[in-house]
């Protein structure tokens, strides 16, 4: 089943000379349980792409359409209620609450919404990311691994639609990096999850099940994951060197 879409999705900053077309007719297709990466060079367009499927902004012209809903008809009230229940956001920098514990993190986009907490789902999510004996501890008291798996549990737990990932292993070294992608790719095959995951790193986009190539704001390449790659789990094999954030051949030779 089709769970995202866009056609012909434009997003232009500013006017006149000084326009940015940073989204330049992007059209996708997205079927329910894939993991699909974005890979692209700095100012491709990446993160204003994850920003219109994930209605943060609204789009110049163009339509995006998650689990049957075009979400750029809806007001800003409507959208904002759209998009904490169908859409998980996990970040780069985590967003966790400082002062609030891994597990009230974990389950506070649930009270926000004032959705009854299922705590036996809640607990299968926090057993799969091994949580299990850090649900007391404060963000500060926990790795960054461990900080970007509570973001995992908690976009999760809300039973998105999708789930919408920028760079969520950008600030951990490439050991936590396997363990936590691993992790993500893992619990979104079990909870049947769809995934979009921005990252600069073709070795880990490789693991996908779907690597879309964005540049100037339009998608130049779409093909399946390496199938090879994908198996790394069992494997044990080093992931590629992270690709240049400046250089587009880089990208295309990686391939
Ligand atoms: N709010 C904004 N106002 C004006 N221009 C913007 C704004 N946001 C993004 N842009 C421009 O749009 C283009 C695409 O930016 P975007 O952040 O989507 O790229 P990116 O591929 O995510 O880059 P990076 O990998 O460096 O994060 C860039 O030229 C950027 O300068």
């Amino acid at each position: 089943m089709k769970i995202l879409e866009t056609k012909d999705l434009k997003k232009y900053y500013g006017n006149g000379d000084t326009q940015v077309k940073a989204l330049d007719g992007v059209n996708l297709s997205i079927e329910e349980g894939e993991f699909t990466a974005v890979v692209g060079t700095s100012g491709s367009g990446k993160s204003t792409l994850l920003h219109m499927l994930g209605g943060l902004d609204y789009a110049t012209s163009g339509t995006v359409t998650v689990a049957g809903k075009k979400i750029f008809e809806l007001n800003e009230n409507a959208l904002t209620i759209f998009r904490r229940r169908q859409i998980g956001f996990i970040f780069q920098s985590y967003n966790l609450v400082p002062i609030l514990s891994a597990y009230e993190n974990i389950v506070l986009p649930l009270e926000l919404d004032g959705r009854s907490i299922d705590e036996v789902f809640v607990k299968e999510i926090v057993c799969m990311l091994g949580l299990e004996n850090k649900l007391d501890n404060l963000p500060g008291q926990l790795s960054g691994g461990q900080q970007q798996r509570v973001a995992i549990a908690r976009a999760l737990a809300t039973k998105p639609a999708i789930i919408l990932a920028d760079e969520p292993t950008g600030n951990l070294d490439s050991k936590t990096t396997q363990e936590v992608l691993g992790l993500l790719k893992l619990t979104g095959e079990q909870f049947h999850q769809t995934i979009v995951m921005i990252t600069h790193n073709e070795g880990l986009a490789q693991l996908c099940d779907r690597v879309i190539h964005i540049e100037d704001g339009k998608i130049v390449d779409d093909h399946a994951g390496d199938e090879l790659e994908r198996q790394w789990e069992q494997r044990d094999i080093p992931l590629k060197e992270e690709t240049s954030r400046g250089a587009a051949g880089e990208v295309e030779d990686e391939k």
